[in-house]
């Protein structure tokens, strides 16, 4: 019988440190590189919380993998040090609102992420209790538990309305409903947003606006060298960094796109019982990083664009050539889809297909 043992690896022969490059993996200071303009204008912003004061609302743009979120969670953190030296106590929240797209949801995860119920005594359940009560939970906790709130919303154009908003620039207000103060830092890929958002909340919420530009080569190649002791000292060959930065390059200067790829190169190697991340791996690695995204945006998107789209590729895959199809054949794979998956087609999915 075959023994699991001899597949187990006692020892990583390729990373000495993968965290590093981890999806959620927040790096240190030194490792982050050619933001240091954005890093100041967002200091410059939230810097009134160190003196106890409401800090500016600000909204961040730019396309995926630019270091959005990177820089909102840094400064926010190097904030709450700061503070901290200064007696007063700033504490942040993150919430991916792709996630959380309710105002009850946002609620209770804001809640959630300030709450230290052994402190508080306030639970916030799952369910079962009311979006008010989920506020008015919410304004207690942020009122014993810190003189300034940082609410970083990513993903901001996913709220379902501005209500959350509406009634955090609102607490914002000086003393109207908790004593705490209270600054958002939005975040978004669509530049815009800000055109459909209610009056009163975008001149309270958009106090600062910051667009991340897309990374070049050279800053791709720069953010990867510094992370590049995730590796054992000379697995890597020369070319790698350079052939991923050049890529991630070419595709909008993504930077999770590009750590992605150097992940996947070190795995391929591994998976091969290679001691060298080669070049080579690199083609692969860029396939296998493209996928992923692909699922995820699969996974963010309605049932019915996902069954309009899973008809598309039973078409593309039982078609000869790369002709287009007729919006009717696309409809009535659509249907079948919709059939098999117990769910009543759309007929607005035809104006959507045409
Ligand atoms: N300037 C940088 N220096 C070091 N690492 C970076 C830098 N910019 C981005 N990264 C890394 O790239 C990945 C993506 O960054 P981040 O999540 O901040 O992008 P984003 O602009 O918020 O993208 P999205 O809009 O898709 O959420 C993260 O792993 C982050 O650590």
């Amino acid at each position: 019988m075959t023994d699991p043992e001899e597949f187990f690896r006692r020892d990583d022969a390729i990373f000495a440190n993968k965290e590093l490059l981890e999806i959620n993996h927040l790096p240190t200071n030194d490792r982050i590189v050619g933001r240091d303009e954005e890093i100041k204008q967002l200091a410059n912003a939230t810097n009134p919380a160190i003196f106890g004061q409401s800090p500016s609302n600000v909204l961040l743009y730019g396309k995926t993998g630019t270091g959005k979120s990177l820089c909102a969670k840094h400064v926010s953190r190097t904030l709450v040090d700061i503070a901290d030296e200064e007696g007063i106590n700033v504490r942040y929240v993150y919430i991916d609102c792709a996630q959380d797209t309710t105002e009850t949801q946002t609620a209770r995860s804001i809640a959630f992420g300030f709450n230290d119920p052994d402190e508080t005594g306030i639970t916030i359940p799952e369910k079962g209790i009311s979006t008010s009560a989920y506020y008015k939970r919410l304004w207690e906790i942020l009122d014993q538990q810190t003189d300034v709130a940082i609410v970083i919303l990513d993903e901001i154009d996913k709220l379902d309305s501005d209500s959350i908003l509406m009634q955090l620039s609102r607490a914002g207000e000086a003393g109207k409903i908790c004593d705490c103060k209270i600054g958002v830092i939005g975040i978004s890929n669509k530049i815009k947003y800000k055109d459909r958002m209610d009056e009163r909340v975008k001149s309270s919420l958009c106090e600062r606006e910051f667009v991340f530009p897309p990374y070049d080569a050279n800053q791709l190649r720069e953010i990867m060298d510094a992370r590049k002791d995730a590796f054992h000292d000379g697995v890597l060959e020369s070319g790698v960094i350079p052939k991923v930065a050049a890529l991630a390059a070419q595709e909008h200067g993504d930077a999770r796109k590009a750590i992605d790829m150097l992940r996947y190169a070190g795995e391929i190697a591994q998976s091969r019982g290679d001691g060298t991340v080669k070049e080579s791996y690199v083609t692969e690695a860029r396939e296998q990083a493209e996928t992923d995204r692909f699922r995820e945006l699969i996974r963010g998107a309605t049932p019915h664009s996902r069954y309009v789209l899973q008809s598309l590729a039973l078409l593309s895959l039982n078609s000869e050539s790369d002709d287009q199809f007729r919006t009717t054949t696309i409809y009535d794979m659509y249907e079948r889809v919709c059939g098999e998956h117990a769910s009543e087609p759309f007929l607005s999915a035809a104006f959507v297909i045409s």
